[in-house]
């Protein structure tokens, strides 16, 4: 499904990021990506979500080679993988509703679609009836669903977190991290980079470690 086959990767003016990294992650499958800061984490993630593309290899999504995507094929692409972040990146002029929606609003679907979709997204993460609230009265656990459901309302096959628990205490990182494998069970394929060592011990699934741009666990 994700597959990344010598991929090296060189910001300008900077040395390698990545070096020669190879996996692959089958359909469904969930696995953690760690390592120290400074790692690469950050940037193995942008090269899925084309906001960075590869100086050397390739990085396939369902076959099709990243780096060779047009530009205007790009947001196509994105709509494959659900991207969710450490500090969450709500709109916070918007209420919950408007930020699950936007992704199936940039899509152009019509408004009843939209608000059908949006419920079942919100109801999958526990936070049907908070519609209305605007993300700042939301506690930090209740802000990262909303940015989950964001994430999974037009049914990516690839959610894709960086630090998704890295703002939250102990226990709602465990129920964030029960949200993700509850995802995984209907199919989904997850990747999520963490450094929260003991969370990822508690969990049974597999581990890629990046050191210095280099895979040495997988
Ligand atoms: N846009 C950029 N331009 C130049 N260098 C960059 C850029 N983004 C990241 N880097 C460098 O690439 C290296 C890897 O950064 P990256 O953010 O991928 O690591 P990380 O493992 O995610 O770290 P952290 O856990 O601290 O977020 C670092 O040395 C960083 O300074």
């Amino acid at each position: 499904m994700l597959k990344f086959d010598n991929v090296s990767m060189r910001y300008p003016g900077a040395g390698d990021v990545l070096r020669n990294v190879s996996f692959h992650l089958e359909r469904g499958e969930m696995a953690f990506l760690t390592g120290h800061s400074g790692a690469g984490k950050s940037t193995l993630l942008k090269l899925i979500a084309v906001i960075e593309r590869c100086t050397r290899g390739r990085v396939l999504l369902d076959g099709e080679n990243l780096n060779q995507a047009k530009d205007r094929q790009v947001p196509y692409i994105r709509r494959k993988v659900g991207l969710i972040f450490q500090d969450y990146k709500l709109l916070q002029d918007r209420t919950v509703f408007d930020n699950v929606a936007l992704p199936l609003v940039i899509a152009g679907y019509g408004h009843h679609e939209v608000s059908r979709r949006v419920r079942a997204s919100l109801d999958k993460v526990g936070l049907l009836g908070k519609e209305k609230k605007y993300p700042l009265v939301l506690s930090g656990g209740e802000q990262q669903r909303v940015g989950i459901a964001r994430a999974v309302v037009n049914k990516p096959p690839l959610i894709v977190a960086d630090e998704p628990t890295g703002n939250l205490d102990p226990e709602l990182s465990a129920e964030i991290m029960h949200l993700f494998e509850q995802f995984q069970q209907v199919g989904v394929t997850i990747l999520i980079a963490s450094h929260d060592i003991s969370l990822i011990a508690q969990m049974n699934h597999r581990i890629l470690k990046l050191d210095h741009g280099q895979l040495v666990a997988s």
